[in-house]
Protein backbone atom coordinates (compact mmCIF):
# COMPACT_ATOMS: atom_id res chain seq x y z
CA UNK A 1 0.00 0.00 0.00
CA UNK A 2 1.43 3.28 -0.89
CA UNK A 3 1.93 5.47 1.96
CA UNK A 4 -0.34 8.23 0.13
CA UNK A 5 -3.34 5.66 0.96
CA UNK A 6 -2.53 4.72 4.15
CA UNK A 7 -2.43 8.08 5.19
CA UNK A 8 -5.75 9.13 3.98
CA UNK A 9 -7.22 5.77 5.42
CA UNK A 10 -5.80 6.53 9.08
CA UNK A 11 -7.04 10.17 8.23
CA UNK A 12 -10.43 9.02 7.20
CA UNK A 13 -11.17 7.01 10.33
CA UNK A 14 -9.16 9.86 12.55
CA UNK A 15 -12.13 11.92 11.36
CA UNK A 16 -14.74 9.12 11.83
CA UNK A 17 -13.83 9.65 15.44
CA UNK A 18 -13.07 12.83 16.25
CA UNK A 19 -12.61 13.65 20.18
CA UNK A 20 -15.35 16.52 20.64
CA UNK A 21 -14.71 17.09 24.37
CA UNK A 22 -12.91 20.07 25.32
CA UNK A 23 -12.00 22.38 28.15
CA UNK A 24 -10.67 25.90 29.40
CA UNK A 25 -7.56 26.28 30.36
CA UNK A 26 -5.02 28.69 30.10
CA UNK A 27 -2.84 30.16 27.85
CA UNK A 28 0.54 28.54 29.22
CA UNK A 29 -1.37 25.39 29.55
CA UNK A 30 -2.22 25.61 25.84
CA UNK A 31 0.67 25.24 24.47
CA UNK A 32 1.08 22.64 21.88
CA UNK A 33 -2.59 21.89 22.28
CA UNK A 34 -5.50 22.59 19.32
CA UNK A 35 -8.28 24.83 19.75
CA UNK A 36 -11.57 24.43 19.97
CA UNK A 37 -13.48 27.57 19.55
CA UNK A 38 -13.46 30.11 16.88
CA UNK A 39 -11.45 33.30 18.48
CA UNK A 40 -13.26 36.34 17.71
CA UNK A 41 -12.01 39.60 18.91
CA UNK A 42 -14.08 41.82 21.26
CA UNK A 43 -11.33 44.64 20.33
CA UNK A 44 -9.87 46.34 17.69
CA UNK A 45 -6.23 45.99 17.42
CA UNK A 46 -5.00 48.95 18.15
CA UNK A 47 -7.55 49.87 20.22
CA UNK A 48 -6.63 53.81 19.24
CA UNK A 49 -4.35 54.71 16.32
CA UNK A 50 -0.49 55.21 17.71
CA UNK A 51 2.81 56.18 16.93
CA UNK A 52 5.39 54.18 15.79
CA UNK A 53 8.33 56.11 16.20
CA UNK A 54 9.50 58.36 18.64
CA UNK A 55 9.36 61.62 17.75
CA UNK A 56 6.53 64.64 16.87
CA UNK A 57 3.00 64.45 16.11
CA UNK A 58 1.81 67.20 14.47
CA UNK A 59 -1.49 68.44 11.79
CA UNK A 60 0.49 68.36 8.30
CA UNK A 61 -1.84 71.19 7.69
CA UNK A 62 -0.31 73.70 10.17
CA UNK A 63 2.79 73.54 9.21
CA UNK A 64 3.74 76.08 6.46
CA UNK A 65 6.70 74.37 5.63
CA UNK A 66 9.61 76.31 7.64
CA UNK A 67 8.19 78.13 10.64
CA UNK A 68 8.85 75.71 13.49
CA UNK A 69 5.70 74.77 16.04
CA UNK A 70 5.72 74.80 19.47
CA UNK A 71 5.71 71.46 21.39
CA UNK A 72 2.12 71.64 23.84
CA UNK A 73 2.15 68.51 25.41
CA UNK A 74 4.83 64.97 26.01
CA UNK A 75 2.37 62.01 25.16
CA UNK A 76 4.13 58.78 26.84
CA UNK A 77 3.03 55.05 25.81
CA UNK A 78 -0.28 54.43 28.80
CA UNK A 79 -1.22 58.63 28.69
CA UNK A 80 -4.60 59.68 27.33
CA UNK A 81 -3.48 62.41 25.71
CA UNK A 82 -5.23 65.75 25.03
CA UNK A 83 -6.65 67.11 21.55
CA UNK A 84 -3.41 68.58 19.83
CA UNK A 85 -3.57 72.61 20.16
CA UNK A 86 -3.91 74.01 17.04
CA UNK A 87 -0.65 75.30 15.33
CA UNK A 88 1.50 73.35 18.10
CA UNK A 89 3.24 69.78 17.81
CA UNK A 90 3.51 66.72 20.64
CA UNK A 91 6.55 65.61 21.93
CA UNK A 92 5.28 61.33 21.21
CA UNK A 93 7.00 58.00 22.02
CA UNK A 94 6.20 54.97 20.38
CA UNK A 95 3.18 52.98 21.11
CA UNK A 96 1.82 56.32 22.61
CA UNK A 97 -1.97 57.34 21.23
CA UNK A 98 -2.04 59.85 18.91
CA UNK A 99 -3.54 63.27 20.04
CA UNK A 100 -6.87 64.07 18.33
CA UNK A 101 -6.18 66.18 15.37
CA UNK A 102 -2.97 64.99 14.44
CA UNK A 103 -2.18 63.43 11.59
CA UNK A 104 1.44 62.91 10.93
CA UNK A 105 4.68 61.77 13.42
CA UNK A 106 8.20 63.05 11.92
CA UNK A 107 10.74 60.75 13.71
CA UNK A 108 13.25 62.76 16.42
CA UNK A 109 16.28 62.40 14.03
CA UNK A 110 14.95 64.51 10.96
CA UNK A 111 14.09 67.44 13.21
CA UNK A 112 15.96 70.49 15.14
CA UNK A 113 14.50 71.12 18.37
CA UNK A 114 15.63 74.95 19.34
CA UNK A 115 15.13 76.00 22.85
CA UNK A 116 13.44 72.21 24.33
CA UNK A 117 10.52 74.38 23.16
CA UNK A 118 9.81 74.47 19.19
CA UNK A 119 10.37 72.16 16.42
CA UNK A 120 11.81 73.01 13.18
CA UNK A 121 10.73 70.25 11.00
CA UNK A 122 13.20 70.05 8.09
CA UNK A 123 11.94 67.41 5.51
CA UNK A 124 8.79 66.93 3.62
CA UNK A 125 6.01 64.70 5.29
CA UNK A 126 3.41 62.83 4.40
CA UNK A 127 -0.07 62.89 6.05
CA UNK A 128 -0.29 59.39 8.61
CA UNK A 129 3.27 58.80 8.60
CA UNK A 130 4.20 56.74 11.31
CA UNK A 131 1.04 56.35 12.39
CA UNK A 132 -0.20 53.27 13.27
CA UNK A 133 -3.83 52.65 12.39
CA UNK A 134 -6.79 51.90 14.90
CA UNK A 135 -7.66 48.06 14.37
CA UNK A 136 -4.81 47.81 11.88
CA UNK A 137 -4.09 43.97 13.33
CA UNK A 138 -7.91 43.09 13.88
CA UNK A 139 -11.27 44.98 14.25
CA UNK A 140 -13.94 43.81 16.66
CA UNK A 141 -15.94 41.07 15.43
CA UNK A 142 -13.34 39.34 13.18
CA UNK A 143 -11.96 35.67 13.52
CA UNK A 144 -8.70 35.52 14.27
CA UNK A 145 -8.21 32.19 14.90
CA UNK A 146 -10.51 28.74 13.92
CA UNK A 147 -11.40 26.16 15.69
CA UNK A 148 -8.83 23.06 14.83
CA UNK A 149 -5.79 25.63 14.95
CA UNK A 150 -3.12 23.80 16.62
CA UNK A 151 -1.63 26.45 19.10
CA UNK A 152 2.13 27.56 19.05
CA UNK A 153 3.58 30.32 20.76
CA UNK A 154 2.32 32.69 17.98
CA UNK A 155 -1.11 31.79 18.12
CA UNK A 156 -0.62 32.29 21.83
CA UNK A 157 0.99 35.43 21.58
CA UNK A 158 -1.91 36.55 19.58
CA UNK A 159 -4.84 35.32 21.99
CA UNK A 160 -2.56 37.16 24.99
CA UNK A 161 -2.72 40.35 22.50
CA UNK A 162 -6.59 39.96 21.99
CA UNK A 163 -7.10 39.70 25.90
CA UNK A 164 -7.78 36.30 26.75
CA UNK A 165 -6.00 34.60 29.31
CA UNK A 166 -7.65 31.08 28.91
CA UNK A 167 -9.27 29.49 25.79
CA UNK A 168 -11.07 26.55 24.77
CA UNK A 169 -8.93 23.47 23.74
CA UNK A 170 -9.66 20.25 22.71
CA UNK A 171 -9.03 17.70 25.81
CA UNK A 172 -5.83 15.47 25.85
CA UNK A 173 -5.84 13.16 23.74
CA UNK A 174 -4.98 9.53 25.77
CA UNK A 175 -1.98 7.64 24.30
CA UNK A 176 -1.07 4.62 25.70
CA UNK A 177 2.98 3.39 24.94
CA UNK A 178 3.33 -0.01 24.54
CA UNK A 179 7.09 -1.15 24.27
CA UNK A 180 6.69 -4.84 22.70
CA UNK A 181 9.75 -7.06 22.90
CA UNK A 182 11.53 -9.88 24.82
CA UNK A 183 14.98 -8.21 24.32
CA UNK A 184 14.14 -5.16 25.92
CA UNK A 185 15.20 -3.54 29.23
CA UNK A 186 14.70 0.10 30.16
CA UNK A 187 17.66 2.49 30.53
CA UNK A 188 19.23 2.31 34.36
CA UNK A 189 19.05 -1.39 34.43
CA UNK A 190 21.53 -4.04 33.74
CA UNK A 191 21.81 -5.48 30.14
CA UNK A 192 21.64 -9.27 30.03
CA UNK A 193 22.91 -11.28 27.30
CA UNK A 194 20.92 -10.75 24.59
CA UNK A 195 19.12 -7.78 25.64
CA UNK A 196 19.17 -4.06 24.42
CA UNK A 197 17.63 -0.85 25.87
CA UNK A 198 14.08 0.53 25.19
CA UNK A 199 14.83 3.27 23.05
CA UNK A 200 11.51 3.99 21.69
CA UNK A 201 9.72 4.15 24.52
CA UNK A 202 11.33 7.89 25.02
CA UNK A 203 11.17 8.38 22.33
CA UNK A 204 7.45 8.45 21.56
CA UNK A 205 6.38 9.89 24.94
CA UNK A 206 8.53 12.63 24.44
CA UNK A 207 6.50 13.50 20.95
CA UNK A 208 3.79 12.71 22.40
CA UNK A 209 3.56 15.27 25.10
CA UNK A 210 4.96 17.56 22.68
CA UNK A 211 2.11 17.30 21.05
CA UNK A 212 -0.27 17.84 23.70
CA UNK A 213 -1.27 14.21 24.73
CA UNK A 214 -2.05 12.51 28.06
CA UNK A 215 0.60 9.38 28.02
CA UNK A 216 -0.32 6.64 29.67
CA UNK A 217 2.78 4.33 29.78
CA UNK A 218 1.85 0.87 29.50
CA UNK A 219 5.44 -0.35 29.63
CA UNK A 220 7.45 -3.18 28.00
CA UNK A 221 5.43 -6.61 26.81
CA UNK A 222 6.71 -9.42 26.69
CA UNK A 223 6.55 -11.07 23.30
CA UNK A 224 3.34 -13.58 23.87
CA UNK A 225 0.19 -13.52 22.24
CA UNK A 226 -1.54 -14.38 25.40
CA UNK A 227 -0.36 -11.53 27.73
CA UNK A 228 -0.48 -9.15 24.50
CA UNK A 229 -4.20 -9.96 24.70
CA UNK A 230 -4.49 -9.50 28.50
CA UNK A 231 -2.55 -6.29 28.12
CA UNK A 232 -4.32 -4.94 24.81
CA UNK A 233 -7.62 -5.15 26.83
CA UNK A 234 -6.72 -3.82 30.21
CA UNK A 235 -5.69 -0.37 27.90
CA UNK A 236 -9.69 -0.24 27.05
CA UNK A 237 -9.93 3.31 28.69
CA UNK A 238 -7.53 5.33 25.92
CA UNK A 239 -7.77 6.74 22.46
CA UNK A 240 -4.76 5.65 21.27
CA UNK A 241 -3.04 2.06 21.46
CA UNK A 242 0.58 3.21 20.26
CA UNK A 243 3.08 0.03 20.26
CA UNK A 244 6.23 -0.30 18.73
CA UNK A 245 7.76 -4.16 17.54
CA UNK A 246 5.69 -7.11 16.95
CA UNK A 247 3.88 -6.53 13.72
CA UNK A 248 6.78 -8.33 11.09
CA UNK A 249 6.27 -11.91 10.61
CA UNK A 250 8.34 -13.83 12.58
CA UNK A 251 7.02 -16.42 15.33
CA UNK A 252 7.45 -13.42 17.97
CA UNK A 253 5.52 -10.51 16.34
CA UNK A 254 1.80 -11.11 18.04
CA UNK A 255 -0.03 -7.79 17.49
CA UNK A 256 -1.41 -8.21 14.22
CA UNK A 257 -2.51 -11.81 15.58
CA UNK A 258 -4.03 -10.18 18.58
CA UNK A 259 -5.83 -7.49 16.74
CA UNK A 260 -7.13 -10.03 13.85
CA UNK A 261 -8.81 -12.41 16.51
CA UNK A 262 -10.43 -9.50 18.94
CA UNK A 263 -10.29 -6.97 16.77
CA UNK A 264 -9.50 -5.45 13.46
CA UNK A 265 -6.52 -5.51 11.58
CA UNK A 266 -6.77 -2.65 8.50
CA UNK A 267 -3.11 -2.03 7.54
CA UNK A 268 -0.28 -4.13 6.59
CA UNK A 269 2.64 -3.91 4.49
CA UNK A 270 3.25 0.24 3.08
CA UNK A 271 5.71 0.31 0.72
CA UNK A 272 7.73 3.14 3.00
CA UNK A 273 11.36 1.87 3.65
CA UNK A 274 11.54 2.32 7.16
CA UNK A 275 8.35 1.32 8.06
CA UNK A 276 7.21 -1.43 6.21
CA UNK A 277 4.96 -3.55 8.86
CA UNK A 278 3.04 -0.41 9.83
CA UNK A 279 -0.09 -2.00 11.38
CA UNK A 280 -3.32 0.02 12.02
CA UNK A 281 -6.31 -1.55 13.75
CA UNK A 282 -8.72 -2.27 16.90
CA UNK A 283 -8.55 -4.25 19.51
CA UNK A 284 -12.29 -4.53 21.18
CA UNK A 285 -13.09 -1.28 19.78
CA UNK A 286 -10.12 0.54 20.98
CA UNK A 287 -7.65 2.00 17.65
CA UNK A 288 -4.35 0.79 17.30
CA UNK A 289 -1.13 1.72 15.60
CA UNK A 290 1.14 -0.50 15.66
CA UNK A 291 4.74 1.10 14.61
CA UNK A 292 7.86 -1.44 13.77
CA UNK A 293 10.53 -1.80 16.56
CA UNK A 294 13.49 -0.75 14.61
CA UNK A 295 13.92 2.73 16.16
CA UNK A 296 14.61 4.65 12.77
CA UNK A 297 11.12 3.38 11.82
CA UNK A 298 9.50 3.82 14.35
CA UNK A 299 10.38 7.42 14.04
CA UNK A 300 10.06 7.70 10.75
CA UNK A 301 6.19 5.91 10.64
CA UNK A 302 5.35 8.23 13.95
CA UNK A 303 6.56 11.07 11.71
CA UNK A 304 4.35 10.58 8.54
CA UNK A 305 1.59 8.70 9.91
CA UNK A 306 0.54 8.25 13.45
CA UNK A 307 1.20 12.37 14.12
CA UNK A 308 -1.16 13.52 11.48
CA UNK A 309 -3.80 10.82 12.72
CA UNK A 310 -3.72 12.02 16.60
CA UNK A 311 -3.76 15.79 15.08
CA UNK A 312 -6.83 14.67 12.64
CA UNK A 313 -8.52 13.18 15.66
CA UNK A 314 -8.17 16.34 17.08
CA UNK A 315 -10.10 18.39 14.47
CA UNK A 316 -6.39 20.05 12.92
CA UNK A 317 -7.29 20.10 8.99
CA UNK A 318 -3.43 20.76 7.96
CA UNK A 319 -1.18 17.49 8.96
CA UNK A 320 0.85 16.87 6.76
CA UNK A 321 4.53 18.78 7.07
CA UNK A 322 6.18 20.99 4.78
CA UNK A 323 8.20 19.82 2.35
CA UNK A 324 10.38 21.28 -0.48
CA UNK A 325 12.65 20.52 -3.29
CA UNK A 326 15.96 20.59 -3.03
CA UNK A 327 19.27 19.28 -5.16
CA UNK A 328 20.22 15.68 -4.29
CA UNK A 329 23.88 16.05 -3.08
CA UNK A 330 24.47 12.18 -3.04
CA UNK A 331 24.23 9.57 -5.86
CA UNK A 332 21.29 6.48 -5.12
CA UNK A 333 22.05 3.85 -7.63
CA UNK A 334 19.35 1.00 -5.92
CA UNK A 335 16.05 1.66 -7.23
CA UNK A 336 13.78 0.36 -4.51
CA UNK A 337 10.26 -0.90 -4.47
CA UNK A 338 9.39 0.87 -1.55
CA UNK A 339 9.58 5.06 -0.81
CA UNK A 340 12.75 6.00 0.98
CA UNK A 341 12.56 8.35 3.46
CA UNK A 342 16.57 8.86 4.50
CA UNK A 343 17.95 10.58 6.96
CA UNK A 344 19.61 13.54 5.63
CA UNK A 345 20.47 17.46 5.64
CA UNK A 346 21.05 20.10 4.06
CA UNK A 347 24.41 21.62 3.03
CA UNK A 348 25.75 23.98 0.42
CA UNK A 349 22.39 23.73 -0.77
CA UNK A 350 22.28 20.43 -1.13
CA UNK A 351 20.51 17.29 0.52
CA UNK A 352 22.83 14.99 2.04
CA UNK A 353 22.31 11.38 3.69
CA UNK A 354 23.37 9.87 6.89
CA UNK A 355 26.39 7.24 5.85
CA UNK A 356 23.79 4.35 7.77
CA UNK A 357 20.52 4.39 6.44
CA UNK A 358 20.12 1.32 8.54
CA UNK A 359 16.20 1.46 10.38
CA UNK A 360 18.10 0.28 13.56
CA UNK A 361 20.50 3.06 13.82
CA UNK A 362 18.72 5.93 15.19
CA UNK A 363 21.82 7.95 15.65
CA UNK A 364 21.09 8.65 11.83
CA UNK A 365 18.08 10.63 12.63
CA UNK A 366 20.22 12.67 15.88
CA UNK A 367 22.66 13.86 13.22
CA UNK A 368 19.85 14.96 10.02
CA UNK A 369 17.68 17.53 9.85
CA UNK A 370 14.97 16.22 7.66
CA UNK A 371 14.11 13.18 5.87
CA UNK A 372 14.96 12.97 2.12
CA UNK A 373 12.28 11.22 0.12
CA UNK A 374 12.97 9.10 -2.67
CA UNK A 375 10.42 8.16 -4.82
CA UNK A 376 9.73 4.00 -5.52
CA UNK A 377 11.78 3.13 -8.28
CA UNK A 378 13.77 6.37 -8.76
CA UNK A 379 17.86 6.15 -8.85
CA UNK A 380 19.43 9.56 -8.24
CA UNK A 381 22.62 11.52 -9.64
CA UNK A 382 23.92 14.56 -8.35
CA UNK A 383 21.95 17.88 -8.80
CA UNK A 384 18.51 15.63 -9.34
CA UNK A 385 15.65 16.75 -7.17
CA UNK A 386 14.22 15.21 -4.22
CA UNK A 387 11.79 16.61 -1.18
CA UNK A 388 12.78 16.91 2.05
CA UNK A 389 10.67 17.53 5.38
CA UNK A 390 12.63 18.93 8.10
CA UNK A 391 12.90 17.02 10.97
CA UNK A 392 11.13 20.35 12.79
CA UNK A 393 7.51 20.47 10.78
CA UNK A 394 7.49 16.37 12.30
CA UNK A 395 8.48 16.80 16.16
CA UNK A 396 6.84 19.77 17.79
N1 LIG B 1 10.93 -12.06 6.88
C1 LIG B 1 10.77 -10.75 7.09
N2 LIG B 1 11.36 -10.19 8.14
C2 LIG B 1 11.21 -8.89 8.36
C3 LIG B 1 10.47 -8.12 7.47
C4 LIG B 1 9.85 -8.74 6.37
O1 LIG B 1 9.16 -8.10 5.55
N3 LIG B 1 10.01 -10.06 6.23
N4 LIG B 1 10.38 -6.77 7.67
C5 LIG B 1 11.50 -6.20 8.36
C6 LIG B 1 11.25 -4.82 8.62
S1 LIG B 1 11.27 -3.81 7.29
C7 LIG B 1 11.10 -4.33 9.88
S2 LIG B 1 10.94 -2.65 10.10
C8 LIG B 1 11.10 -5.17 11.04
C9 LIG B 1 9.94 -4.76 11.94
O2 LIG B 1 9.77 -5.68 12.90
P1 LIG B 1 8.76 -5.56 14.09
O3 LIG B 1 8.02 -4.28 14.01
O4 LIG B 1 8.04 -6.80 14.19
O5 LIG B 1 9.68 -5.30 15.32
P2 LIG B 1 10.53 -6.35 16.14
O6 LIG B 1 10.79 -7.52 15.32
O7 LIG B 1 9.87 -6.51 17.41
O8 LIG B 1 11.83 -5.46 16.30
C10 LIG B 1 12.58 -5.01 15.21
C11 LIG B 1 13.92 -4.48 15.70
O9 LIG B 1 13.73 -3.35 16.50
C12 LIG B 1 14.26 -3.52 17.80
N5 LIG B 1 13.38 -2.89 18.76
C13 LIG B 1 12.10 -3.22 18.98
N6 LIG B 1 11.56 -2.47 19.94
C14 LIG B 1 12.54 -1.63 20.35
C15 LIG B 1 12.60 -0.62 21.33
N7 LIG B 1 11.51 -0.31 22.07
N8 LIG B 1 13.75 0.05 21.51
C16 LIG B 1 14.84 -0.27 20.74
N9 LIG B 1 14.84 -1.22 19.80
C17 LIG B 1 13.71 -1.89 19.59
C18 LIG B 1 14.29 -5.01 17.98
O10 LIG B 1 15.20 -5.40 18.95
C19 LIG B 1 14.63 -5.48 16.58
O11 LIG B 1 16.01 -5.38 16.35
O12 LIG B 1 10.97 -6.52 10.68
C20 LIG B 1 11.87 -6.93 9.64
N10 LIG B 1 11.77 -8.31 9.47
O1 LIG C 1 10.82 -1.02 6.76
MO1 LIG C 1 11.87 -1.69 8.01
O2 LIG C 1 11.20 -0.32 8.83
O3 LIG C 1 13.09 -0.90 6.98
O4 LIG C 1 13.47 -1.75 8.77
MG1 LIG D 1 9.53 -8.65 14.55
Amino acid sequence: MAVEVALERLLEMAAATPIVQHERVSLTEAQGRVLAEDLVSTLDLPPWPNSAMDGYALRLADWDGETPLVISQRIFAGQSPDPLAAGTCARIFTGAPIPMGADCVEMQENVIVEDDQRVRFTQPMASGQNIRPQGQETTVGEQVLGAGTRLGPIELGLAASLGRASLDVIRRVRVAVLSTGDELVEPGQPLGPGQIYNSNRVLLCGWLQRLGCDVVDAGILPDDLATTRTCLAQLSDVDLILSTGGVSVGEADFLGIALREEGELTLWKLAIKPGKPLTFGHFRGVPVIGLPGNPASTLVTFALLARPYLLRRQGVQAVSPLKFQVPAGFVWTKAGNRREFLRGRIENGRAIIYRNQSSGVLRSAAWAEGLVEVLEGRTLAEGDIVSFIPLSEVLD
